[in-house]
């Protein structure tokens, strides 16, 4: 029998979402989605549900660490994707692994949930601005995470210009901001500084969008994994996370999950349109 070859290998250095919708659990199911091996290093548990998050407890640098150590040291990993970090130790911490680490980082500065819990201490955000930001290959931050970070604030598609700017400045190789806040279509602005890539979706009647964030910036860490440009990674990225928003279904009682497995149940992608 010949030997089968192995699935590109991607890593999320994340918070564990006990209702499953975002998180650690998003990332990984994101990643079989796409057909890579998904592998994780836990920076933080929390006690989730869609009603919010009860609880939250950032494990010690030292247990990130370790995860990171045996994952990379043995199985090795061809592109990361970094979400909840939780606090200024466990920034710098992950910053100074991935900083020698020679392959694309996707950066999702997570700093508050859907519901408005904070999943970020406030005195952490230097070390995202100086340390983490500086060695994304791509930052995705949503319109609220643009203002903690650079003061930008959005209101209309034209500010993503200017909310890119302000990220790139920080350093990142490429920025997508994510107008998913902003009424209207569901419009992201993806650039170096030099290209800019418009990805435009119908704006989706959905209330369940539990996860979309962690879906989406893990899809583009798979896609980078499996070689493809940082514009084509974005693309299919958002296509993948489009459909799984438009099959989020209800649990609990509050907001429900995007469906990560939407392509398994029948569902389609979305098209988003480039421009
Ligand atoms: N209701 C919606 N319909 C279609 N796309 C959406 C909707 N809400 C968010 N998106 C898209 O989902 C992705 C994640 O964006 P967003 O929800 O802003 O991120 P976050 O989870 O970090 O707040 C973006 O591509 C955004 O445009
Ligand atoms: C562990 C963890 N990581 C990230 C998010 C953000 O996801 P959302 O913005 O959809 O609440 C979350 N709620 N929990």
């Amino acid at each position: 029998m010949t030997p089968r070859s192995a699935p590109p290998r991607v890593l999320t250095v994340a918070g564990s979402d006990s209702g499953g919708g975002a998180g650690i659990q998003a990332d990984l199911k994101t990643m079989l989605a796409l057909g890579t091996h998904g592998m994780s290093v836990i920076t933080a548990v929390t006690a989730q549900n869609s009603l919010g998050v009860h609880g939250a407890w950032p494990l010690p640098a030292t247990a990130v660490i370790a995860q990171f150590r045996a994952v990379v040291d043995d199985i090795g990993v061809q592109a990361v994707k970094t979400g909840m970090l939780a606090s200024a130790e466990l920034v710098e911490a992950v910053a100074g692994l991935l900083r020698p680490l020679d392959v694309p980082v996707v950066v999702d500065p997570v700093g508050v949930s859907k519901h408005g819990d904070a999943l970020l201490a406030h005195d952490a955000l230097d070390a995202v601005r100086h340390r983490l930001l500086p060695v994304a290959t791509v930052a995705t931050p949503n319109l609220d995470e643009v203002t903690q970070l650079t003061g930008v604030t959005v209101t209309d598609e034209s500010g993503l210009r200017t909310a890119a700017a302000a990220i790139l400045a920080l350093g990142p190789q490429w920025a997508l901001i994510k107008g998913g806040h902003l009424p209207g279509d569901a419009l992201d602005l993806l650039t170096d500084g030099i290209t800019e890539h418009w990805l435009r979706a119908p704006r989706l009647d959905n209330s369940h969008t539990h996860g979309t964030g962690c879906t989406l910036a893990s899809a583009i860490a798979a896609g980078l994994a499996a070689d493809r440009t940082v514009p084509d990674a974005v693309a299919a990225a958002k296509d993948y996370v489009t459909g799984a928003i438009s099959a989020g279904f209800a649990l609990g009682s509050g907001i429900g999950p995007v469906d990560h497995g939407h392509r398994l149940r029948g569902g389609g992608d979305g098209a988003a349109v480039l421009g």
